[in-house]
């Protein structure tokens, strides 16, 4: 075949994603294979070699420049999960490509709040490929990986080992990667945030927890781990009633936020205590997908505003 004749194959395969050179006799192929997930980028480098069989092939990446975000609490049960699949939905609504990581190891609940249970992940060369979900946000979980319960007694590099094949799956073009991660600011947590350095945290409390010891345990955690804070969310904060959807507060209200002003944190709002989230959320219809969300698209655009403020900084 003349060079002439294979440089048309080529391009006809590959259109602008192919640089060709000439290195003596031999042709050079260069892809750029930045943002196509591995599937399709194998498939790309196949028909290349196919149209062009005595091309030296190399496929190259742009790295994707993309921000880790912890949500994280001081201790469970605070609603950190719910918080963290509800964030992921609206940064995606909001135009972002968003994949989330449920990187709890002790009751991972992400399958189940984003409606993708049973779903195994397939690998390709050992690189797991997240699964879809009904709300454009790939999913990872550390429920996908062991049976239930199985993790609880792993030490901190052995979690850190499997949070590695969460955060480094193939997450192809995504920007952002929300990931929820177990409850408590101990060492299993601190080797995951240590390797696998966010680009910030968003930590979760509710009204009654915010003593300010244990808000004050959660920010030396990421200082320590050298993560910057992006804000703290109050959730379950006043009870909405389900008849009238006034909402009261049984606990008071004010406490988190001038809390978080005292701690000199980002306070980036409340959520709730609704019955309509606790059903929603557990029956894997997370209320962010709502077309009539106002409540986690305004923390959303926080948390998109810190990750600009970050870009450009
Ligand atoms: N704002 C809310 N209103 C009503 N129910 C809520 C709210 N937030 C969370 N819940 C419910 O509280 C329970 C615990 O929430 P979730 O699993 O998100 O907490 P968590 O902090 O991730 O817990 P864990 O420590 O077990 O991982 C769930 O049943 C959830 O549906």
């Amino acid at each position: 075949m003349s060079s002439e004749a294979m440089r048309a194959a080529v391009l006809s395969v590959a259109g602008s994603r192919a640089t060709i050179r000439m290195d003596g006799e031999r042709m050079g192929v260069v892809l750029d294979a930045t943002g196509l997930p591995p599937a399709e980028r194998e498939r790309l480098e196949a028909e290349v070699r196919a149209a062009a069989p005595a091309a030296r092939v190399i496929v190259t990446a742009e790295r994707v420049n993309r921000a880790l975000i912890a949500v994280a609490s001081g201790k469970g049960g605070v609603g950190k999960s719910t918080v963290s699949a509800n964030l992921a939905i609206a940064l995606a609504r909001a135009g972002h490509r968003v994949g989330l990581i449920d990187a709890d190891i002790y009751g991972p609940s992400q399958p189940r709040l984003m409606a993708a249970e049973g779903i195994r992940p397939e690998a390709i060369e050992k690189q797991l490929i997240p699964v879809p979900t009904p709300y454009g946000v790939p999913l990872l979980s550390m429920g996908q990986l062991v049976e239930p319960g199985r993790a609880i007694a792993w030490r901190g590099p052995m979690a850190a080992g499997a949070l590695g094949q969460l955060v480094e799956g193939a997450w192809g073009a995504a920007d952002t990667l929300v990931m929820d991660l177990p409850p408590g600011t101990g060492d299993v947590q601190l080797t995951m945030v240590q390797k696998y350095r966010p680009a910030g945290a968003v930590i979760v409390s509710t009204p009654q927890d915010l003593a300010l010891i244990d808000a004050t345990r959660a920010i030396d955690f990421f200082n320590k781990a050298g993560v910057p804070i992006i804000g703290l969310i109050e959730n379950m904060a006043g009870y909405a009633c389900p008849h009238c959807g006034t909402v009261s507060d049984p606990f008071g209200r004010g406490g988190a936020e001038s809390t978080a002003a005292a701690l000199g944190l980002p306070f980036l709002g409340r959520v709730p205590l609704a019955i309509d989230i606790r059903q929603a959320s557990d029956a894997g219809r997370p209320p962010a997908a709502a077309a009539d969300d106002r409540i986690f698209a305004p923390l959303a655009a926080q948390v998109a505003e810190w990750l600009g403020q970050r870009n450009r900084g």
